[in-house]
């Protein structure tokens, strides 16, 4: 009787359990690198024994039988002894079958291949869990055997050179990675352009492209030394840091080196890095996951463990890690002090520091104002004006230095060099350091009043010299994060308005506190939302004051901030952020620009685009002319291959994702060709906007910060339930 197991003791004892009878291995063949085929025969005049004992009996006769083959032996025999080192009850399956992967010495640099043979098992499965095993076991290796590259293999991982907050881009454009593949395997880049045609991924073409000229490189000899994970990390650096466009060749060259070391699969994921996606379905969640794991996998005491106590502490790694990420997001500092001390004690190591952006809090959209005394009800709430500007998260660092960061965690300090000269004047004697947050709004110096948001957009974002601003701003704090070395997260809104309120004062036309008023009843809050209207404000922020519900939750959408914005009776409660993704040649007076444009959201769980609309109203003619010029940089000659759309909404040019639109809707809608969260109102058809009116670009937002694919769902599933309460979540 011939059968297919995958490799791995776990699923072997398991069957000889299940079939009450133990099995004698006859002869046994390796099919691929999780597989193995094995004659088996029936081991009646044996007596079951122990789980512990039926494994050890098919790990000894597994090593057997594959030391006694001959050929491949090797290879595959270290794949099983690798595999049967493993504890069978670890809490966690590791997927020892791919440890081979890990097939470097002790402390040596790590070699590329086995972050690439990783990204190709996650590559090959759907399922979370399984990702998960790949990935968490690729961890514990590099935890074991080469701590010091660590932080460089997180960052692969997660596709980033460094923290947001330093404002480097990895995402290089199409054409010139395709002048670097044709240079290295002597082809035109007109035909590496047909290729991604036909192929759809410019890393696959590399690949290819690669291996079917590797056969003439070997046949000269050319070997080059292979790459390693800080090898390629170190080059992705310097790529991402050089800039201007005198750096294009210095990119091209860099790549190029790079990719003449490629072997196997190697080229496809630098490519796809380079790119700025990887696209395994790997979310930075779950690398956050898997991360923690395999920290809590490797710590000695882990194998004391009972076996309930091994789950909690699996369950439990993952959001300690998140929780400190979101208020310290530097893996650059997480890391050395995971290496160092563990999970358990990360948050005595990690917190939050003047310095490094924290992520902003977030708030619900709601529809009424009855939807917003529902969820209140019960606790104290405060109503603040919400000002319609960029917000500001102002750092005071205990060296004294001044530093802003916009919602995005993205360096503002140049944007704003008045900010950062006069906030000094709205500080106490006795405030020292801090983290402020708040909103930061194009003003009228003549008027002392607020200007709308699309003032503030015209003022020039870098390398501003304060003698030629034209468009002067006032701050509006709201919230104050950190004080005189302490972190206030924890405290009550009501307890960090007060020291917010004793720690700065007002300074006329330059800063001031957010508006507020603790209201109670649904007059009084329709009256405060009209005057927050009459002044300039987008509406209001009603914010639970005081209990364990009104703390700072650092990148939380929470339920604890509502934002009630003026125009919520005439539509969706909202607008939506969506990504420009392709776009339609214009017409009549639009002849020379784009006329309309294929708009998508983000569906974080597929690492997709999913279509939404087509739009061609709320354009000026400046608009479009603006537009026409960013992207026409911008066109692709193919759609990403993680776009998705329907044939009928084929645009004329496809762009890569790179900008935000702000978007108004008079409603949603069930689309048999829009892709909108597909799936998730109706198991075939998307979700699409009637009547889409542009609004503004969203420069503080990343294409990856769209609206999801779940917001989108939520949006139109609360049309129908106008004005009560029963949120969706
Ligand atoms: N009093 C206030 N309290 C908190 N945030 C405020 C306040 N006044 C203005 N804001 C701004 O409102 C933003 C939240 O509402 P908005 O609809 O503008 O969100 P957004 O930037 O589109 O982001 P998202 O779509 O993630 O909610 C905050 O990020 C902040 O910039
Ligand atoms: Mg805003
Ligand atoms: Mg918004």
């Amino acid at each position: 009787m011939w059968l297919r197991r995958k490799i791995g003791h776990m699923v072997l004892t398991r069957f000889a359990l299940k079939s009450r009878t133990l099995v004698e291995i006859k002869s046994l063949r390796l099919e691929n690198h999780s597989s193995v085929s094995f004659h088996i025969t029936p081991f009646p005049a044996f007596k079951m024994p122990k789980q512990a004992k039926v494994s050890n009996f098919f790990k000894r006769e597994l090593n057997e039988s594959i030391s006694s083959k001959n050929g491949k032996k090797e290879t595959k025999k270290k794949r099983i002894i690798v595999a049967s080192d493993e504890e069978s009850d670890n809490g966690i399956d590791i997927k020892k079958s791919m440890k081979d992967v890990a097939d470097w010495q002790k402390g040596e640099p790590i070699p590329y291949s086995a972050l690439c043979k990783t990204f190709e098992d996650i590559d090959s499965t759907t399922k979370r869990l399984e990702i998960q095993e790949y990935l968490t076991s690729f961890f514990k290796c590099v935890i074991e055997k080469s701590p010091e590259n660590l932080l460089e293999t997180l960052y692969l991982c997660l596709n980033k050179v460094c923290p947001e907050y330093e404002n480097v881009e990895l995402g290089i454009g199409e054409s010139l990675l395709i002048k670097a593949i044709a240079g290295v395997t002597g082809r035109s880049p007109q035909k590496v352009k047909d290729e991604l045609a036909k192929v759809g991924d410019l890393g696959k073409v590399a690949k290819d492209s690669k291996n079917s000229q590797k056969s003439i490189s070997s046949m000269f000899g050319s070997v080059d030394k292979p790459l390693t994970i800080p090898g390629v990390f170190k080059s992705m650096k310097k790529i991402a840091s050089l800039s201007g466009h005198s750096s294009q060749d210095s990119k091209v060259k860099e790549i190029q080196n790079l990719l003449k070391s490629c072997r196997g699969d190697e080229a496809k994921f630098l490519i796809r890095s380079l790119e700025g996606k990887l696209r395994i379905g790997l979310a930075e969640q779950t690398v956050l996951i898997c991360l923690a794991q395999a920290f809590v996998i490797t710590d000695n005491e882990y194998q004391k463990l009972t076996k309930a106590k091994k789950a909690e502490e699996l369950t439990e790694a993952p959001n300690i890690i998140k929780s400190v990420y979101s208020e310290l997001p530097s893996y650059d500092k997480i890391v050395p002090a995971l290496l160092q001390s563990g999970v358990r004690n990360l948050r005595e190591h990690c917190k939050l520091t003047p310095g490094i952006p924290l992520k902003p809090m977030l708030a619900h959209p709601t529809k009424s104002i009855t939807e917003v005394l529902n969820r209140v009800e019960g606790h104290k709430f405060t109503c603040e004006f919400k000002y319609d500007g960029e917000r500001g998260q102002i750092h005071k660092l205990e060296d004294g230095n001044i530093k802003i960061y916009s919602r995005n965690l993205e360096d503002n300090t140049f944007k704003y060099p008045d900010v950062i000269e006069r906030i000094s004047k709205a500080v106490n004697p006795n405030t020292n350091s801090f983290v402020l947050d708040c909103e930061v709004v194009a003003w009228d110096l003549e008027k002392h009043s607020l200007l709308p948001f699309q003032v503030l957009s015209t003022r020039k974002r870098k390398d501003v010299i304060e003698s030629e601003i034209k468009v002067t701003v006032c701050l509006f704090a709201f919230d104050l994060l950190y004080l005189n070395g302490e972190s206030l997260l924890k405290k009550p809104l009501k307890e960090r308005r007060e020291l917010l309120h004793d720690s700065f004062q007002k300074v006329d036309d330059e800063f001031s506190f957010a508006q507020h008023m603790n209201v109670s009843n649904t007059e009084e809050i329709q009256a405060f939302l009209e005057e927050s209207v009459k002044v300039n404000c987008e509406g209001l922020m009603v914010k639970i004051l005081d209990g364990a519900e009104s703390t700072y939750e650092p990148s939380k959408r929470s339920r604890n901030w509502l934002k009630l914005k003026k125009d919520y009776l005439s539509g969706v409660g909202d607008s939506l952020d969506l990504v420009v993704i392709g776009a339609f040649y214009g017409r009549g007076k639009r002849t020379n620009v784009y006329g309309a444009f294929l708009l998508a959201c983000y569906d974080p769980e597929n690492d997709e685009y999913q279509t939404i609309c087509k739009i061609g109203t709320g354009f000026s003619d400046s608009d479009l002319e603006t537009h026409f010029q960013y992207l026409k940089e911008k066109e692709m000659s193919e759609p990403k291959s993680y776009f998705n759309y329907d044939k009928a909404t084929k645009p004329d040019v496809w762009f890569e994702p790179c900008q935000v639109w702000e978007v108004k809707t008079a409603d949603l809608s069930i689309s048999p060709i829009y892709k909108a969260a597909i799936g998730q109102v109706d198991s075939s058809k998307g979700v699409s906007l009637r009547f889409p009116r542009f609004i503004r670009i969203r420069d503080d937002k990343k294409p990856e910060d769209a609206t999801t694919s779940e917001g989108i769902a939520e949006m139109y599933r609360k049309q129908f339930n106008n004005n009560n309460d029963n949120d969706i979540e």
